[in-house]
């Protein structure tokens, strides 16, 4: 069976990115309602974007510590969003809309992943995210021999990745999926369609490279 590595590109903030991520072969779309990112958007901002996606590429959310409240109004103008809850989110929070969500974790030597996992037994997917000031989108790989060899949860490899080191990751790590954010950006919130083309064509690779082993 051949394994299609999923792709999330994040961080979208404008319809002709978000096309180009379409066209590039993105699985998914992530959206960041973390009002002190960069590439934050407003809740009416990413409804007008999730609205451009086709039929089966998801929409994802993200939250960084939010209010139950503005959870509940985005998932209200975006119904079908996928969440991500990438702050200090305890469980009983992440279950708390009752929503599919991806738990991210920044990892750092000290962190017990396998540990972690645990706690979020209904995650769709465990998005290892490199240890950065500002809680993510940093553009900084994490040392990827820390991922135990078996999480109980899909992982989504993240934190770092771009064209040039998403074949290695995918190779190594073997991923359910990949996430990227800076590795495709010309400025933060601003992405390019080349840059997203070739992630894209690199995943692709190693797809092809695990096929034929
Ligand atoms: O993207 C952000 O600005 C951001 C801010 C605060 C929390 C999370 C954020 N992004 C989450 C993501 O899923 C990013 O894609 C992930 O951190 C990887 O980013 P990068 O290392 O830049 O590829």
């Amino acid at each position: 069976m051949t394994h299609r590595t999923r792709i999330k590109i994040c961080g979208l903030t404008r319809e002709a990115d978000l096309d180009a991520a379409v066209e590039a072969g993105a699985d998914a779309i992530g959206l960041v309602l973390y009002e002190r990112s960069p590439r934050y958007v407003s809740v009416e901002r990413a409804a007008e974007l999730a609205r451009r996606l086709p039929a089966f590429v998801t929409p994802v959310c993200l939250f960084v510590n939010a209010a139950p409240a503005l959870i509940e109004e985005a998932l209200q103008a975006i119904p079908n969003a996928l969440l991500q809850f990438h702050g200090d989110e305890t469980p009983e929070a992440c279950a708390l809309p009752r929503r599919p969500f991806l738990r991210a974790a920044r990892v750092s030597p000290g962190v017990d992943l396998l540990d972690f996992a645990r706690q979020y037994p209904h995650a769709q997917g465990l998005l290892l995210d490199a240890h950065v000031e500002g809680y993510g989108g940093g553009g900084k790989v994490f040392d990827w021999s820390l991922i135990p060899p078996a999480l109980p949860a899909p992982v989504v490899l993240s934190g770092g990745l771009s064209a040039a080191n998403v074949t290695d990751g995918v190779l190594r790590v073997r991923p359910w999926a990949v996430d990227v954010s800076s590795g495709v950006e010309v400025a933060k919130g601003i992405k390019d369609a080349a840059l997203m083309h070739r992630f894209c064509e690199a995943v692709r690779a190693a797809d092809a490279q695990l096929a034929a082993l």
